[in-house]
């Protein structure tokens, strides 16, 4: 199964260009489309769930003519948007249920079972019974994966799912994600670089609804391995050293600026080399767009 995305774009009635020419091959497995607030990531993905229209260009999963049949694509997707509503009285085991019912399944005690298996896989069977208004964040999270899941999907949709999850809680979701990637096209969309090292075998970079990167992420870092540097400067130096090198990213350290530059020879001046990881292949990206240093 390969989802193609080609030469899609979108243009807001503002004037805002959400989605510029994009085109991508997503294959079985786990895809990271990774990108900073406002790259077209939601926009993408609406339109992939066809829930919402680009004003051109195609998306085809296998023979399936996504944005021209949308009933055939909605009967296969599983979607977490990114403003997941929930109805705040209503049991996790009720809500469940209505899902399961509109996704098809008639028979109660095939729902019944059904209902229980989706609990069991995302860690809420306990809390079956709870009011979803009473969930917390992570609980919230891995319920929309379950309502995701009812009906079988083969192409999963999740929209910036970690974001707001504390450690724990976005560890169990990795945990849930991971074992969905096999069989199915599951695509996370996200600003959190971490999310894709940890789980993607494939990944691309949208910045102003442009493709900068797409491919392994392993091959992104291999491409920049030996032209990472770095050194802890002074805050106020910052904008000299902006002026003099490629610098691609900088963490605050007890008060003073870690900076990674970019460069294909050795830079001097203090710098040492770094190991490349996929944070740097993520800003040397967007760099070419925006500044990514935000002090
Ligand atoms: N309905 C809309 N009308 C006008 N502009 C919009 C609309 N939705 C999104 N945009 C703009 O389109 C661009 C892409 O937005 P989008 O939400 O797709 O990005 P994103 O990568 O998902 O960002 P975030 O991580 O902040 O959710 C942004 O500049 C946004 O302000």
């Amino acid at each position: 199964m390969e989802l193609i995305i080609q030469n899609l774009s979108k243009t807001y009635p503002n004037g805002v260009k959400a989605l510029n020419d994009i085109s991508l091959h997503i294959k079985q497995g786990m895809f990271g489309l990774l990108g900073p607030n406002g790259a077209g990531k939601s926009t993408l993905m609406r339109t992939i769930a066809t829930l919402q229209d680009a004003d051109s260009g195609s998306v085809f999963l296998d023979e399936l003519d996504v944005l021209h049949d949308k009933q055939g694509l909605r009967e296969i997707l599983g979607y977490l948007p990114q403003d997941f509503g929930l109805y705040p009285r209503i049991t996790a085991e009720v809500m469940l249920d209505h899902i399961a019912q509109m996704k098809g399944v008639i028979n109660k005690s095939e729902r019944k079972d059904l209902v229980n298996s989706l609990l069991n896989k995302v860690n809420l069977y306990k809390d079956r019974k709870k009011a979803l208004g009473t969930f917390s964040g992570g609980m919230r999270q891995r319920f929309g994966i379950a309502q995701a899941l009812a009906g079988n999907p083969s192409l999963i949709i999740v929209d910036e799912p970690t974001a707001g999850l504390d450690p724990s809680e976005r560890n169990r979701f990795y945990n849930l994600l991971s074992e969905l990637g096999e069989n199915t096209i599951v695509i996370l969309s996200t600003h959190i670089v971490e999310d894709v090292s940890t789980l993607c075998s494939q990944m691309a970079i949208i910045c102003l609804g442009e493709v900068l990167m797409q491919g392994k992420p392993s091959d992104g870092i291999k491409e920049l391995e030996g032209q990472i540097y770095q050194k802890s400067i002074a805050k106020e130096n910052l904008s000299q050293y902006k002026g003099q090198f490629d610098v691609i990213s900088t963490q605050l350290k007890e008060g003073k600026l870690s900076l990674r530059i970019k460069s294909e020879t050795e830079p001097g001046s203090g710098f040492v080399p770094a190991v490349t990881n996929l944070e740097d292949v993520y800003f040397s990206y967007i760099s070419q767009k925006v500044d990514p240093i935000t002090l």
